[in-house]
């Protein structure tokens, strides 16, 4: 199946400016893409990425420099079936990734924290996506207006997409690859000192 990772990268992240600057945030938004393209690739799917400017990768790309739903969008209405996986899900893995393509349904999604939707997998035409706010209460009903099945995963490691700094405690937790050698490298640890586990940038 094909794989579609958006990738944003113009000013990837920016809900983390309190810790990283817009190189840094860049250099980030990197590592989780190469390895969410790995652990795509490990599931056997091919993934391509769609991205708004050049990025540096070992699979395809798709240039395309409109919003995120457009973009996503002119990729879907095919008879094939495609998996749209965002490029910040720190926490995935082959696993996670092959029972999420291997569920059934018209229209399977990840749903993530906070109410965005991580992933996609679409097995009808008629879906279109409209990301931003809850995207997950509007891909139900837009399944639901077209009268087409949608099933949702139950899944922490597809639920956590990193956009604010304590998103970073759930890399520091259960991630490896090379967004966790990243943060390891940048001296961001753990703070488990009081409460909640919270992240400290040592450098700063
Ligand atoms: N192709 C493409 N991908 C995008 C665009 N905006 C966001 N993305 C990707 O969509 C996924 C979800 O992005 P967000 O977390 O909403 O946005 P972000 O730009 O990464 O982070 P913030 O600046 O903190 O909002 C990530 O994989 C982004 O790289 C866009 O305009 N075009
Ligand atoms: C693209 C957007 O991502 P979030 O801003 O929720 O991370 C969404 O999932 O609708």
């Amino acid at each position: 199946m094909r794989v579609v990772v958006p990738f944003g990268g113009d000013s990837p992240k920016t809900r983390l400016a309190p810790f990283f600057d817009a190189d840094e945030r860049r250099d980030f938004a990197l590592a989780m893409l190469r390895d969410v393209l790995d652990a795509v690739e490990s599931t056997g799917n091919d993934p391509v990425v769609l991205t708004d400017r050049p990025v540096d990768v070992h699979v395809p790309t798709i240039l395309d420099d409109r919003p995120l739903t457009d973009a996503v969008n002119d990729q879907l209405g095919g008879d094939d079936p495609i998996a749209v996986v965002m490029a910040d899900l720190a926490l995935a893995t082959p696993a996670s990734l092959t029972r999420l393509f291997e569920m059934e349904g018209d229209v399977v999604a990840a749903p993530g924290l906070g109410g965005g939707t991580n992933a996609l997998v679409v097995r009808t035409p008629e879906f279109v996506v409209d990301y931003h706010g809850a995207s997950i209460a509007d891909h139900r009903e837009i399944a639901d207006d077209i009268g087409v099945s949608f099933v949702e995963i139950d899944s922490m490691r597809l639920a956590v997409d990193i956009d604010e700094p304590s998103d970073l405690v759930e890399i520091l937790l259960h991630g490896r690859g090379r967004t966790r050698e990243w943060l390891d490298e940048l001296g961001v640890t753990l703070d488990t000192t009081d409460g909640r586990a919270e992240v400290v940038c040592h450098r700063r």
